[in-house]
């Protein structure tokens, strides 16, 4: 990582009285090397607060100049935040960034605590970073930038004996940056929260000794340092360090517990009392909340359950079971473009093939009957009821534990994870456990049902409960895979259990605003897990864990789905598009698979990103780098890369490519084996399918890929050559 440069800021660290003579916060982000402009505020008073002095504050301006840094002293009270914003302005004529780290000790039990002990550690704490802050806030405002860092404690975020003031100070802090987390977050001003245990004078006389020696402030100063940096974008966390060590910290809510019988009902403290376990489980569910619209927001459910009649959050979940037959595997396949034209698709096909398998995205349609045959879904929204045409299917995400079963009973668990406002629209995010018969948990699905018009309700717009979808790399994807769908795709898919006329009927579909009906999004995501499975995991239904995607616009069957796959070790990410509408279908998807399994294509599919960028030879001699992360595929003699084709472990063929002059040849001249075959191929061509335009399997079919000599192909490579063209 390039290094944390503070070179265009200016620094306002108070000190404060607690500060040791080497104030290693100001040491660190005004290190000449870091190049901040540091103003050091210390009023030089006692631990308590009395007295003042320039001593402390001036040592350190003098140790940051003798390094080559900027700074200046400042000995006013943080409570006139303005005087030393000023000498900020007045020195460095700007202020990007506020450290407000003062602080004193009234430590007294509580009983003891003085009006003055109360306002004093008030005055310092939580006033004088409120003075501090105000007054450098126009300017970062205006500037359009600022950081802004406050200094809390584990007193306030668990309190401690004897610091009542303090703790209460320390925690107004985090309530205070909190707030303006949110208000400075549309002109780039974030503001943190530190929660330090260091060696300082505050703590010289509570901490055991060996632990005050380990406790350097120098360590928790560039945790300090990170958060300031314009680089940083995190807002509004709550940060503890020491000794090396940070660690975020987040508020969480357990699931709670409606309490009353119905809406009409009022509550009583005994209804409190009875359901007090489940009010104050923190352990078995919990969530966390990072926005107050998402607090509010999660209350509607409850809200709408005790509308509904019912009494408590258990009855958000329905719960139904799913028959199903070989014959419903056999047709969810066919439904997906599964095709007998490759031979390994049978295992998917054929209910007495030894490796008879549902395909994995089949194991969604359980829980998505079960979900829609609820109520959960209609009934979600606040005071809202929508029609089947105003919903699409916005997200689906799917995690399978166990092998699925090939016929039998499935049982489905469904319950609301969150509704989300979205303005006009409304986002309701639906969970699916499926367990089989021996009652194991075979997966999890999670369902987002996009509501056009739905929106409005005044809840949160995002919540932290869903699994997130992921943009791909930044580079050109490594494969890039084209299937065509058929005009009757959706009419076959609907076949499996989703019979939404809006898939089926043109009036229905005209009604949703579409010019005739589109194609399940479940359709184009089995669509292209199946191409995904065919590339990356030797078609093998086991090897995949779990997908997520979001359905980015509509399909209409009789599409080409272009499908662009980024490897990242075992995760795949993916996009697809509509060749013909030339828009992406599905963005931010991945599958993650137990392991990756390339099939016998793979020496070519390297070939065609190798071929990438042919003209210069500074490109060339990448390409061969990138050659050189296969070895086990790859060997290049003399400029021309030996590819060896293995299916099943077993060497099928030996392929040599001279990618300079576009040849691709049969056979190993290192090991004597004649040369007998040569493929030719216009540089284009071949630019073509190293770009992903054209597979090498289809440069085959199309003759693009010219064969002199006698092309010499096992049968089981022309099989499955001609299998992968039709994917
Ligand atoms: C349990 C069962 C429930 C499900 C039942 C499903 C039954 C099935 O039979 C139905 C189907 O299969 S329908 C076919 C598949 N789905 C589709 O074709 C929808 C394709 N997507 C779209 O057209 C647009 O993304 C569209 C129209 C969805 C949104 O486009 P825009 O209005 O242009 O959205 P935009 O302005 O870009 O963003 C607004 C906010 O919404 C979020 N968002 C966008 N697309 C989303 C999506 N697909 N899923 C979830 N959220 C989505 C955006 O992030 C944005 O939110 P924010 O402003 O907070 O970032």
């Amino acid at each position: 990582m390039k290094s944390i440069d503070l070179s265009t800021i200016v620094n306002i660290v108070e000190l404060s009285s607690h500060s040791s003579g080497k104030a290693d916060l100001t040491e660190e982000a005004g290190r000449n090397d870091r190049g901040a402009s540091v103003v050091v505020n210390d009023l030089g008073g006692s631990r308590s607060g009395d007295g003042a002095s320039s001593n402390v504050a001036d040592q350190v301006v003098q140790e940051i100049r003798a390094t080559g840094g900027k700074a200046v002293a400042d000995y006013n009270s943080v409570t006139d935040g303005d005087k030393i914003i000023k000498t900020a302005l007045d020195n460095f004529g700007r202020v990007d960034i506020v450290v407000n780290n003062a602080g004193i000790l009234r430590d007294k039990s509580f009983a003891r605590i003085s009006d003055s002990d109360w306002n004093l550690v008030h005055d310092v704490h939580l006033k004088g970073a409120f003075k501090v802050t105000q007054a450098a806030w126009p300017h970062l405002r205006k500037q359009k930038y600022g950081r802004v860092v406050f200094t809390s404690s584990n007193s306030g975020l668990y309190g401690n004996f004897g610091q009542a003031n303090y703790s209460a100070a320390k925690m107004g802090l985090v309530g205070l940056c909190n707030t303006l987390a949110i208000e400075g977050k549309s002109a780039n001003i974030n503001c943190n929260v530190i929660v330090p245990t260091a060696a300082s004078r505050l703590t010289e006389d509570i901490l055991p000794p060996d632990l005050f020696k380990e406790l350097k402030p120098e360590l928790i100063a560039p945790v300090v340092v990170w958060m300031c940096h314009e680089d940083c974008q995190e807002n509004g966390a709550v940060v503890e360090s020491a000794a090396g060590w940070a660690s975020k910290y987040a508020i969480i809510r357990g699931q709670g517990s409606v309490f009353r019988k119905s809406i009409s009902d009022s509550a009583t403290p005994e209804n409190v009392r009875d359901a007090w376990s489940k009010i104050s489980d923190t352990q078995t569910n919990f969530e966390r909340i990072s926005s107050i619209e998402e607090a509010t927001g999660s209350l509607f459910g409850a809200i709408e359950s005790l509308k509904t009649g019912n009494d408590t959050s258990d009855s958000l979940t329905y719960e139904d079971s799913y028959e199903f037959t070989n014959k419903d595997c056999i047709l969810y396949a066919l439904g997906i473009g599964i095709t007998v034209q490759n031979p390994t698709n049978l295992r998917y096909l054929y209910e007495n093939h030894s490796d008879f398998t549902m395909f994995p995205t089949q194991a969604i349609i359980p829980g998505q009957i079960s979900a829609m045959s609820s109520p959960l879904i209609t009934s979600a929204i606040p005071g809202k009821s929508f029609e089947l045409s105003q919903v699409l299917h916005g997200e689906q995400y799917l995690e399978i534990y166990e092998p699925l079963p090939t016929s039998g009973s499935l049982r489905n668990v469904c319950k609301i994870v969150d509704i989300l406002d979205k303005g006009r629209n409304a986002v309701v995010v639906t969970g699916m456990e499926t367990y089989g018969e021996d009652g194991k948990k075979l997966c999890y699905s999670e369902m987002s049902a996009f509501i056009v018009n739905g929106g409005g309700f005044g809840g949160k717009r995002s919540s932290s409960k869903i699994i997130e979808s992921q943009d791909p790399p930044r580079r050109n994807a490594d494969v890039i895979v084209e299937t065509k769908t058929s005009q009757d795709q959706a009419a076959l898919y609907r076949l499996s259990g989703d019979s939404n006329p809006l898939h089926i009927d043109p009036d229905f579909a005209a009604i949703g605003g579409f010019s005739r009906p589109i194609l399940h999004g479940l359709c184009t995501l089995g669509v292209s897990v199946r191409c995904l499975l065919q590339r990356y995991a030797n078609n093998k239904a086991e090897l995949f864990k779990s997908v997520k995607a979001r359905f980015a616009k509509p399909v209409y069957p009789g599409e080409t789905l272009r499908v662009s796959m980024w490897r990242e070790g075992t995760r795949i990410h993916f996009e697809t598009s509509s060749v013909e509408s030339n828009q992406k279908v599905i963005s931010g998807a991945y599958i993650d698979l137990h392991k990756v399994e390339v099939g016998p294509s793979h020496g070519l599919s390297i070939m065609a990103v190798s071929a990438q960028k042919l003209k210069s030879d500074e490109v060339f001699n990448t390409m061969i780098d990138r050659l050189k992360a296969k070895p086990e595929l790859v060997k290049k003699i003399n400029g021309v890369f030996l590819y060896k084709i293995s299916s099943g472990g077993k060497e099928v063929a030996k392929w040599t490519a001279d990618l300079r002059k576009g040849k691709i040849y049969r056979g190993d001249p290192e090991s004597g084996t004649k040369v007998d075959t040569t493929l030719n191929m216009a540089e284009d061509d071949l630019l073509d399918m190293a770009t992903g335009k054209l597979s090498p399997q289809a440069a085959f079919m199309k003759g693009k890929l010219k064969i002199q000599g006698n092309i010499m192909l096992s049968q089981r490579l022309k099989d499955l050559i001609a299998a992968e063209s039709k994917l």
